[in-house]
């Protein structure tokens, strides 16, 4: 085949910088962006990167879906908050037989997309990604970036690897980004929010970054007794987590450099919190298969509040 295209369905802090590397590496790349439309368009993408800078002066910008082109693979990288404009965003781009890969965090997305478009393969990629917008067309890339990747099939049955999931794979580590491949996509969406629900909650709630939370005693303490809860949230559906996974998570956290949330930015720019996607969604989850998951609960019912009066 051909080489692969990609769209960049949300052109941020994740999607630009992703979609900056597949570009360079070779590939055709279509980003679609908003308020940073006419900037990228005449400037292209600035990539401040601890893996190396570059700049793309010239990409293939758009501010409307009906005018780029149907692409191998769609990734969506809006905010969640905004995922109730997919119906529009998408059909228009994705190909008959397609991918779509979600590259957001959370849960539950899956089924929405497969709502959305039939006849597409609907792949998840879990990003551990330390990256900010920090000006128009400007991403900040500050740590990390592999990204764990499992396919979607109806309630997130096990698939195994797919040749789709092997084919991004290929485009992905050549552009230099590092792939691991996963039979079980809802048992990696569950371990990612090992780490998304304490730390991103906290991060707003107790307005702290990342060190600060692992410095405290007693925070250190909650975020260790809020990854139990996620364990158990995972366990209620099937999935196990191993003791050790919590013990990594920290670790991975006292070596990250000190770090606000993406979470803790949208609310200290007063946007729009991923509070569904993180917190309710996996809340829902469990609680239909008859789990209570409390301290979750705590964290939900306080971020509600906070985001609802931060924006009002
Ligand atoms: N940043 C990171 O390091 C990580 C992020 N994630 C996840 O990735 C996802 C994306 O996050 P992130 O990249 O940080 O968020 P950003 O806010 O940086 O990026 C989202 C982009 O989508 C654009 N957008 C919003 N609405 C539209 C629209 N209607 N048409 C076109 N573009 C639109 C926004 O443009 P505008 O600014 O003009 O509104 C923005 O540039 C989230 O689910 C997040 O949790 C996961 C791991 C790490
Ligand atoms: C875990 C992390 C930092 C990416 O590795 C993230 O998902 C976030 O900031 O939301």
């Amino acid at each position: 085949m051909d080489k692969r295209t990609y769209a960049i369905l949300g052109t941020g802090a994740l999607g630009g910088f992703y979609g900056a590397k597949l570009q360079k590496s070779g590939l055709e790349v279509h980003y679609l962006l908003k308020s940073d439309y006419q900037q990228v368009r005449e400037n292209g993408l600035i990539i401040q990167s601890k893996d190396g800078d570059f700049t793309l002066p010239q990409v293939n910008a758009y501010n409307d879906v009906n005018k780029m082109p149907q692409c191998d693979v769609v990734i969506i990288s809006l905010k969640t908050t905004q995922n109730q404009l997919l119906p529009d965003l998408l059909p228009p781009i994705v190909k008959n037989n397609g991918v779509v890969l979600v590259l957001q965090n959370g849960m539950d997305i899956e089924p929405e997309i497969a709502k959305i478009v039939d006849n597409v393969n609907i792949i998840g990629g879990l990003c551990f990604l330390c990256s900010n917008k920090v000006a128009p067309g400007h991403i900040h890339h500050l740590d990390y970036g592999q990204i764990s990747l499992g396919a979607y099939a109806s309630n997130y049955q096990s698939t195994g690897i797919t040749k789709q999931m092997e084919e991004i794979a290929s485009d992905f580590e050549k552009a230099g980004i590092s792939i691991e491949l996963l039979e079980d996509l809802l048992l990696a969406r569950w371990k990612k929010l090992v780490w998304n629900i304490p730390y991103n909650g906290l991060s707003v709630i107790l307005d702290g970054r990342t060190d600060e939370l692992m410095t405290d005693i007693h925070t250190h303490q909650l975020v260790e007794s809020l990854m139990r809860e996620v364990v158990v949230g995972a366990k209620s559906t099937g999935r196990i987590i191993p003791e050790s996974f919590i013990e990594t998570m920290l670790d991975y956290t006292l070596k990250m450099k000190p770090y606000r949330t993406s979470m803790k930015i949208d609310f200290d720019e007063k946007r729009p919190l991923e509070v569904e996607a993180i917190f309710g969604n996996p809340l829902r989850k469990a609680e239909l298969a008859g789990v209570n998951l409390q301290q979750i609960r705590c964290l939900y019912q306080q971020l509600k509040f906070l985001d609802m009066r931060n924006r009002s």
